[in-house]
């Protein structure tokens, strides 16, 4: 059988030769490490590296294709091939070492460790990477890493010029440490870079650290020149600002003048304080609008036509005097008068009444005398056209004089009037007073003035009588009566108290029927 054994042992030459590993993939343990074409070297999840092993037919190493992080490297069967094996836990001598695993993130560590001995950072760490000097740290919230991109950009703008040192084993230090000496050149030459205008809220919204925000409030604050100015002090004034001795007061009261503004007549009328002699006396004579019961309890008689006996809180004795004294002589018309020329010769005390036309005057006439249908009234104004002279017996004249101002007349006509009544009042020799009617309503009138006036010339005494007081509120009979007081302070022929009447009601009839008397009484007799 020497063939036989001779064919036996060419067979097992050729099955030395035939090939005892797998051509094309070698699976060393299962579920520990895996060798595969493209597969996953090691523990799936624990590397990224891809390994590709070539053997020879006899199942030795040829070459290793390493993929790591997208990068391949071609390792040769060599030492040093081994050595980084070896220093992984994967090969020893060339070989994988059982139940050795490795993460990822100490094979980082070590990488980037022994890449810092050597020089730059190599390859794509991106942003999760950071080097602080000494260590790596794994920079993993986003906000860190805003906040380091900020940095960044902070640096760039304030940096703009400075070129960044490559050490990077103190690289972030030094950064930092010329930040800090730029920003102090850049206070001695007053260098302004864009940085300037973030204020502290932006700072803040862009989240930059504390010690960013120190660094930028050192800046030294401008201050603001204020000018304090002594508000007495006057000697930094020039002279045309208008300031004098009492400039000062003079301005500030031109200004109230012109911040308050002009009072209407009425509004200053309403602010009238009338004193308390004339408030006193308006209540007690029942001045102004009075209910008629009021009137009535107070026993005045409202009826103008009643006699005159009828006189209210008139004893037995007041009325004798006042009929002995004046009025209770018969009230006669003897003259009237169109001109000067035509009034009759002075044989009596006189006293003549006044006013615009319709004021009341010849309804005053009545209301003292209350001798009705001798003296004629009107509700047209323009009624007395010419100078009436009556006589209260052989004591007193009563004169009623022609209104001025509105009347249904004409101009011609009025301008005559108005002549001669000044002709009158000024000239006329035994005229003891005039009485100058004024409505209460109304007030005193341009030519009532002209009339004060013409009778203050001629030295005339007259009285101001405020008539028709019954038409308004008693406090604007006070008033009436103050605001016409005060506005003749000053004038010499008036004749002082100013009466207040109502021909209507009665109210203050016999205090004018009073004064009248005593001025018959004392008059001289011509
Ligand atoms: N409410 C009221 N009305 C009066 C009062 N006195 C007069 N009157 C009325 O006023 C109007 C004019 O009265 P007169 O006495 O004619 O007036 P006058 O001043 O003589 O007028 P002339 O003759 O035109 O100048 C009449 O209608 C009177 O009734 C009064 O005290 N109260
Ligand atoms: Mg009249």
């Amino acid at each position: 059988m020497p063939s036989e054994d001779s064919l036996r042992q060419k067979l097992k030459k050729r099955a030395k030769h035939v090939v005892s590993i797998p051509r094309n993939s070698l699976r060393i343990k299962k579920d520990e490490i895996s060798f595969e074409r493209n597969g996953v070297f090691g523990r799936g999840h624990e590397t990224e590296g891809k390994l590709k092993k070539r053997v020879n037919f006899k199942g030795k190493h040829l070459s290793e294709e390493i993929e790591e992080r997208g990068q391949l490297r071609i390792l040769d069967s060599s030492g040093k091939k081994k050595g980084v094996y070896a220093k992984e836990g994967r090969h020893k001598n060339g070989k994988l070492e059982k139940g050795v695993a490795t993460s990822k993130k100490r094979t980082l560590f070590e990488k980037g460790e022994k890449k810092v001995k050597n020089g730059p950072v190599e390859g794509n760490t991106g942003h999760r990477t950071m080097w602080v000097p000494g260590k790596l740290r794994n920079v993993g919230s986003n906000v860190k890493r805003s906040t380091h991109t900020m940095k960044e950009r902070k640096q760039n703008v304030v940096l703009a010029t400075a070129k960044p040192k490559v050490d990077l084993r103190n690289g972030l230090v030094k950064r930092s440490r010329e930040k800090k000496s730029e920003l102090g050149k850049r206070k001695s030459n007053e260098f302004v870079s864009p940085s300037s205008f973030v204020n502290k809220k932006a700072r803040d919204k862009m989240g930059l650290d504390h010690d960013d925000a120190e660094t930028l409030d050192e800046r030294p604050k401008k201050k603001k020149n204020v000018i304090k100015l002594d508000p007495h002090d006057i000697s930094n004034k020039r002279l045309d600002d208008g300031i004098g001795v009492n400039g000062g007061e003079e301005e500030k009261e031109k200004e109230e003048s012109e911040k308050e503004p002009k009072m209407s007549k009425n509004a200053q009328f309403r602010a009238i304080q009338p004193s308390p002699s004339i408030l006193s006396f308006v209540e007690k004579n029942l001045l102004g609008r009075r209910r008629t019961i009021d009137l009535r309890r107070a026993g005045y008689n409202i009826d103008l036509s009643a006699p005159l006996d009828n006189i209210p809180f008139s004893s037995n004795s007041e009325r004798e005097k006042i009929e002995e004294n004046v009025f209770r002589n018969k009230l006669e018309f003897f003259a009237a008068a169109k001109v000067s020329s035509s009034f009759p010769p002075p044989s009596l005390p006189e006293i003549a009444f006044a006013g615009r036309s319709n004021v009341g005057k010849s309804s005053l006439l009545n209301a003292l005398t209350r001798q009705w249908g001798v003296v004629r009234t009107s509700e047209k104004p323009g009624l007395t056209q010419t100078i009436n002279f009556f006589k209260m017996g052989t004591k007193l004249c009563l004169v009623d004089l022609p209104g001025y101002g509105f009347a249904y007349a004409k101009e011609e006509v009025k301008d005559s009037w108005e002549e001669l009544v000044k002709e009158y009042v000024s000239t006329r020799a035994g005229l003891k007073r005039v009485c100058l009617l004024i409505d209460t309503k109304w007030g005193m009138k341009p030519r009532d003035h002209e009339l004060i006036e013409l009778m203050e010339r001629s030295k005339t005494k007259y009285q101001i009588v405020l008539t028709k007081t019954d038409v308004v509120f008693p406090i604007d009979v006070a008033r009436r009566a103050m605001q016409i007081e005060e506005s003749l302070l000053q004038n010499k022929s008036v004749v002082k108290p100013l009466m207040m009447v109502s021909s209507k009601s009665g109210a203050g009839i016999r205090s004018m029927r009073t004064v009248l008397a005593n001025i018959t009484r004392f008059a001289k007799r011509l």
